[in-house]
């Protein structure tokens, strides 16, 4: 059931204790639950996914209305970034049942094979390579027509996909204008080939995107696990609106302190609850959250904890290092086309039509991202010097250095948009960054937000690699199909960006964050003194507690995160199954 009240809950204690009902989370407990005769309680700090303004979380097209500063949103914020002229960004996540997945941009990729090889490198486990991974790829995604365009020949391969429960499907509203010059400019120029399916373990060329979208509607970790686990099993508790604010020490094993205790509040001043988990707890509060709660339950960096106050009972320094994110900016032009979204987002007739026609029917372009129908991800090219001066950060070859975003209308950055016009953009994504920042404590309560700096552009090859990226974005539009296209450029706006000096520029004053944070609770070998979980994502020095979410990732992925994040999530249940005595 769904309790709001901690002191409603049926049992103080559970088989299984989640912490957050995110991406992870609600996957986990969904797996956790298929033995009836197990318990499982979800404690969720956010709201429920059927508060608020539900349309703005369900409906494909409102997507960018579901954050920042909402009510499924944390509100955070980072610190002065000083690679990006001091100035501060908002970091939303997603404060609700399904966390980031009910509130994100719904792109899914899975990202390149290098990656999965790369997190069973880092903790010597052959269980994350792609070639072991794969079948939990299948098992956690299901591909299903779009309601518009059903037809997908030539789109994606359909031999990559699989029988899960989340849904994915192409972008079925044609944004004819743009689909037809972009496919034409991969088979144009040799540097942009096209990918018939991004997802396949090789995301490297142009392709169609994918979307976390069932036919018309968001397909989130809630809707695709959670909710279907709740309609139809009666071992899972879900407690919402309720901040877990420590782990608790209940015991020591084999000389190891064993974290089985839950500490739960729901507000600054109210009361603490104290809850058990009989077989394991497992943190799935993402990669700022997960970082926070260990912290304020002892496990961290000794004499950063005892700074603010907090006993230290785990030294495990790594916890809230190795913060990364993925930065991007724009370039926009202006066209002299009315069919681009633009048509619909600027003008109030036209987009009220187009809701009535979704709420008719389920159809047109509200039941489709529309921001984006293409994708490209693509490496730094050799003659460009950049990886030989600074060495290459990916995980291997099928991994990009960088992406592009295509749009068919405005799409801006740090920048205010217009009110008027037609436009074609792209997002221009460093997808590969070595800068690192952290995730700190700020005080010893769960209510004040840790201090997070994603530290972006701090490092030279940031900067070298996403000059690149921007000149290969201007050979992509330098293309013969985009030539009676473009207009006016205006973005940058009245800025030159012919020189490396001007691009930077450009880059510093208005590159803001694609929300990937991730790595902060790193995995690392059994054994080994650094990272934060072993291979089998259990925290290091310490018995009865696990990481599942993005906190454990090694390195971001050249991709966006939430398909990686489905796959470790179904893996790490069966890890979980394994090694309980349950048996499912
Ligand atoms: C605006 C935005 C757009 C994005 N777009 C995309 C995209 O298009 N494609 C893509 O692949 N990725 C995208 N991402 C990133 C992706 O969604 C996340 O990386 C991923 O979903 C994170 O999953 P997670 O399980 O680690 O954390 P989350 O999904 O964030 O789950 C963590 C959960 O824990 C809860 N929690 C935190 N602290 C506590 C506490 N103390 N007590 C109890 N509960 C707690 C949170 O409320 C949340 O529900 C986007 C993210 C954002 C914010």
């Amino acid at each position: 059931s769904l309790f709001t009240d901690p002191t409603k809950l049926p049992a103080t204690s559970y088989d299984f204790i989640i912490i957050g009902a995110g991406t992870a989370g609600s996957v986990i407990a969904t797996r956790l639950s298929e033995d009836s005769s197990v318990r499982v309680l979800v404690v969720e700090a956010g709201i429920s996914d059927s508060e608020g303004p539900t349309s703005d979380i369900q409906v494909p097209f409102l997507v960018s209305k579901a954050l920042p500063s909402t009510v499924y949103d944390w509100n955070y914020t980072t610190v002065p970034q000083t690679g990006l002229n001091g100035r501060q960004l908002f970091y939303p996540r997603g404060f609700v049942v399904g966390g980031c997945s009910t509130v994100n941009f719904m792109g899914f990729t899975r990202g390149s094979s290098d990656e999965y090889d790369r997190i069973a490198r880092v903790s010597g486990d052959s269980g994350w390579s792609w070639k072991n991974i794969f079948k939990y790829a299948l098992k956690g995604e299901q591909h299903v027509d779009d309601v518009d365009d059903p037809d997908t020949a030539g789109r994606f391969n359909p031999a990559v996909h699989g029988h899960g429960p989340l849904k994915t499907s192409l972008a079925g509203f044609p944004t004819a204008a743009v689909d037809a010059r972009v496919i034409n400019t991969t088979q144009e120029l040799k540097e942009f080939p096209f990918n018939l399916d991004m997802n396949s373990g090789n995301p490297l060329g142009v392709g169609w995107l994918q979307s976390t979208i069932d036919k018309n509607v968001r397909s989130s970790s809630a809707t695709a696990y959670l909710h279907p686990a709740l309609k139809t099993g009666t071992n899972i508790d879900v407690l919402i609106h309720s901040r877990v604010s420590r782990v608790l020490q209940t015991g020591t094993k084999d000389g190891l302190p064993v974290f089985l205790g839950v500490e739960i509040t729901q507000s600054r001043n109210s009361h603490t609850l104290k809850l058990t988990a009989r077989t394991e707890v497992i943190l799935a509060a993402g990669a700022i959250g997960t970082p926070q709660i260990l912290m304020l339950s002892g496990i961290g960096g000794k004499s950063e904890l005892s700074r603010i106050g907090v006993k230290p009972l785990v030294d495990l320094p790594d916890v809230g290092k190795n913060m990364h994110d993925h930065p991007y900016i724009t370039l926009a032009w202006a066209v002299n086309n009315t069919n681009t979204i633009d048509s619909i987002s600027f003008n109030q007739t036209a987009f009220q039509q187009a809701l009535a026609q979704y709420d008719a029917n389920g159809t047109g372009v509200f039941a489709s991202n529309a921001l984006f129908n293409q994708l490209g991800f693509f490496r730094l090219q050799n003659a460009s010097g950049v990886t030989q001066k600074f060495g290459d950060p990916t995980a291997g070859p099928l991994s990009p250095h960088y992406e592009f975003a295509l749009s068919n209308g405005f799409l801006g950055a740090a920048q205010r948009p217009p009110t008027s016009g037609n436009f074609f953009s792209s997002a221009v994504i460093l997808v590969s960054p070595t800068s690192r920042g952290s995730v700190v404590l700020n005080s010893s309560s769960i209510f004040d937000p840790p201090t997070i700096d994603p530290a972006f552009f701090t490092t030279a090859f940031d900067i070298a690699a996403m000059t690149e990226a921007i000149r290969s974005l201007q050979r992509f539009v330098s293309g013969s199909p985009w030539k009676s296209y473009l207009g006016l450029q205006w973005l940058p706006d009245g800025l030159n960006t012919s020189t490396d000096a001007q691009i930077e520029n450009y880059v510093r004053s208005s590159a803001i964050s694609v929300n990937h944070a991730c790595c902060t609770a790193m995995i690392s070998e059994d054994g080994a003194n650094g990272g934060v979980v072993g291979s089998d994502l259990r925290v290091k020095g310490t018995s009865g507690l696990r990481i599942v979410d993005a906190s454990i990732l090694p390195n971001v992925p050249g991709a966006h995160p939430q398909a990686e994040i489905y796959i470790i999530a179904e893996r790490a249940a069966d890890l979980i199954k394994q090694s309980s005595r349950i048996r499912y």
